[in-house]
């Protein structure tokens, strides 16, 4: 995907904090602890993190719904269109009659209302009672009410929280069809694989701390060659010459090597020189799982008990 380097948005050692409710507690809560990210035209950035990390309050920052205790957030456009906490909509007007109600709100004519409503694929189900919509097809009406004005950027707290497996699907065609469609998208959620597959670029965040901002496939890491060879100590020597004392690993399944995966002809040409027989070698990832895991073991041990 092409992206213009100039970023969408901005945060720079974002911080808030709130007053500690627990009175054995000394001090305030860190909600979002200095956080400095970086949104760039086009693509679709994913905000990971587990319950409580500090995603909503960091997006809310960036709208101007929570004032920052420190730091600042900057969004190089006016066009924003949000949904943050479940959409607010009347049980019994239907969605197009919901949506008409926010368009006169918000100063748009109806015809606006016919795009969105077409853009999240409820344009036959318009007219029926919001009350009778799926959560799949109220949180569709969501963003549909987000997307009017054609916003440059759109942010999507948890847009597929609750879902059923269909609802998410179509919700995450729905987000990676804008930014088919040129528009921006930064989205949370607690959830890995949809981050891996909807997401250009992810930021973890846990304890309010950004942990790691980069592409999907920079988070997962390089990835390594699994290897079964014998007599295991030559194999060892050979596999320390070529990928370093420190990019060798053993594990249950053989040995560990950091090494890409192109360097696997190279590996087993060295190795059957050196007498080595080779049973078995294949490349493998890390999955962001495994990532996310070890990049938040430490700061899971000092989150604080909610
Ligand atoms: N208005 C508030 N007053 C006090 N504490 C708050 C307030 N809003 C959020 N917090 C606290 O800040 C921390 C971060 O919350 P936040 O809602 O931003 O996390 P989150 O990553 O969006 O999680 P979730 O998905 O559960 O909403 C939590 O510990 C939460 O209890």
């Amino acid at each position: 995907m092409e992206t213009n380097e100039t970023p969408l948005v901005t945060t720079d050692g974002l911080t808030k904090t709130y007053p500690s409710t627990s009175s054995g507690r000394r001090g305030d809560r860190v909600a979002v602890d200095r956080v400095s990210m970086t949104v760039r035209r086009g693509e679709v950035y994913g905000f990971l993190g587990p319950n409580g990390a500090g995603k909503t309050t960091t997006l809310r920052m960036l709208l101007g719904l929570v004032r920052p205790t420190a730091g600042t957030a900057s969004v190089a456009t006016d066009r924003i269109g949000a949904l943050i906490e479940g959409p607010g909509f009347y049980p019994y007007l239907s969605g197009r009659d919901n949506l008409r109600t926010v368009a006169r709100f918000r100063g748009y004519a109806d015809t606006e209302v016919d795009r969105v409503l077409e853009r999240v694929d409820l344009a036959a189900r318009g007219s029926d009672k919001y009350k009778g919509y799926s959560l799949g097809m109220k949180q569709r009406l969501g963003v549909a009410a987000a997307l009017m004005g054609d916003p440059e950027l759109i942010i999507l707290d948890e847009p597929t929280n609750g879902l059923d497996p269909a609802g998410m699907a179509d919700m995450r065609a729905l987000v990676v069809d804008l930014a088919r469609g040129g528009q921006t998208v930064l989205l949370s959620s607690h959830l890995l694989a949809e981050v891996q597959e909807i997401c250009d670029r992810v930021g973890v965040i846990n304890g309010g701390t950004l942990l790691l901002e980069s592409t999907v496939a920079e988070m997962r890491g390089g990835s390594s060659l699994r290897l079964r060879a014998t007599p295991e100590p030559v194999a060892l020597a050979v596999a320390m010459r070529l990928a370093g004392d420190d990019g060798v690993r053993g594990t249950p399944a053989g040995l560990s090597l950091d090494l890409p995966a192109d360097a696997a002809p190279h590996l087993v040409r060295e190795l059957v020189t050196a007498g080595v027989d080779v049973h078995e070698i294949t490349p493998t990832e890390r999955s962001l799982e495994e990532v996310f895991f070890e990049m938040t073991a430490a700061t899971r041990e000092k989150e604080p008990v909610s």
